[in-house]
């Protein structure tokens, strides 16, 4: 993924018709029996396990524009964490492509910082790692503890610290470098009310700068409440791409009858969703061809350009 400055203004992130396939060792036997004999008696000499293909992103297409929230909701397994890290440029595509304004700045709860230090080596460290200059990570650590607002702790390892507590510290080390394109993985659902409303505030403080979040969550009141625009990703396909409340709403009425075990009512509100959803297409200019501005345009299904 190249970041690109030859997007139109608006333009944070755009994602074209995105694949992202793995292979994956299985240990299904129903699979074994469906090899010819010679392969099952090749695999069990080597000690090879049958594969399987997940395809966790099966064509993505969106388009992100500067000051939108997009939230992004889905069953676990959707696809969700797949689209942030592809965005984030940390996994390739098997098909289609990712251009962003500038380089996304990816927040999971598993971000990388080490256990055996305390926060606030961890801030400094996280600081640099982003590629801050020491002096920067100085200047910035006042706001990152301010943002995290875990108190004392913020001197205590933090593999002392609770997983809201670590939320917390990486969301406020991601949000500190000021990131026009901000990625958060799940981070905002482990912390408190009140670290919430921080993070928000700050979410709120990305956007008005122009810059655009990605924030994924399993609670669509999280996306509802936070968000200006949804997603709601099911096996990898794009349900529905619209307003927050209406994506959230209509994925919590989904779920609520999945979880209930209505499963009809459950498959024929996806399929509505599914047929009343947009298309976006997005045809990203050859870079060799001069010119990498995205053209892009939603249309309705079956419509045209
Ligand atoms: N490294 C990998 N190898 C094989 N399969 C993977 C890998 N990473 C993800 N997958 C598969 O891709 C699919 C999408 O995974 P992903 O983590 O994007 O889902 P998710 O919507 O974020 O799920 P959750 O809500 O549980 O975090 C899943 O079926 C998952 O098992």
């Amino acid at each position: 993924m190249a970041p690109s400055d030859r997007f139109p203004a608006e333009v944070q992130v755009a994602v074209d018709d995105v694949h992202v396939r793995y292979r994956t060792a299985s240990d299904d036997a129903t699979l074994r029996r469906g090899l010819p004999r010679w392969q099952r008696a090749a695999n069990r000499l080597v000690g090879r396990e049958p594969t399987v293909l997940v395809r966790a992103l099966a064509g993505v297409s969106l388009v992100a524009r500067a000051g939108e929230a997009v939230g992004v909701v889905g069953l676990n397994g959707s696809g969700k964490s797949t689209l942030l890290r592809v965005i984030a440029g940390l996994e390739t595509p098997h098909r289609g492509r990712v251009r962003a304004r500038s380089a996304p700045v990816l927040l999971g709860v598993n971000a990388a910082l080490l256990p055996e230090l305390s926060g606030s080596q961890n801030v400094r460290l996280g600081c640099l790692a982003m590629g801050m200059t020491p002096d920067e990570a100085e200047a910035a650590y006042p706001q990152v503890v301010e943002v995290a607002g875990i108190g004392p702790s913020i001197h205590r390892p933090m593999k002392t610290y609770s997983s809201g507590m670590a939320a917390r510290l990486k969301f406020a080390i991601a949000a500190a470098s000021d990131p026009q394109i901000l990625l958060i993985d799940e981070a905002l659902a482990t912390g408190d009310a009140a670290f919430r409303e921080r993070s928000e505030e700050r979410m709120n403080h990305l956007r008005r700068q122009a810059g655009c979040v990605f924030l994924v969550s399993h609670a669509a009141k999280t996306i509802e409440e936070t968000c200006t625009r949804a997603i709601w990703l099911h096996r990898g396909h794009v349900v529905t791409d619209g307003p927050a409340y209406d994506v959230a709403q209509a994925y919590r009425w989904w779920a609520w009858n999945l979880a209930k075990g209505q499963t009809e009512t459950a498959a024929s509100l996806l399929e509505d969703a599914f047929r009343q959803g947009t298309d976006t297409r997005v045809v990203l200019a050859p870079e060799d061809a001069g010119s990498a501005v995205p053209r892009h345009a939603r249309l309705r299904s079956g419509g045209s350009v």
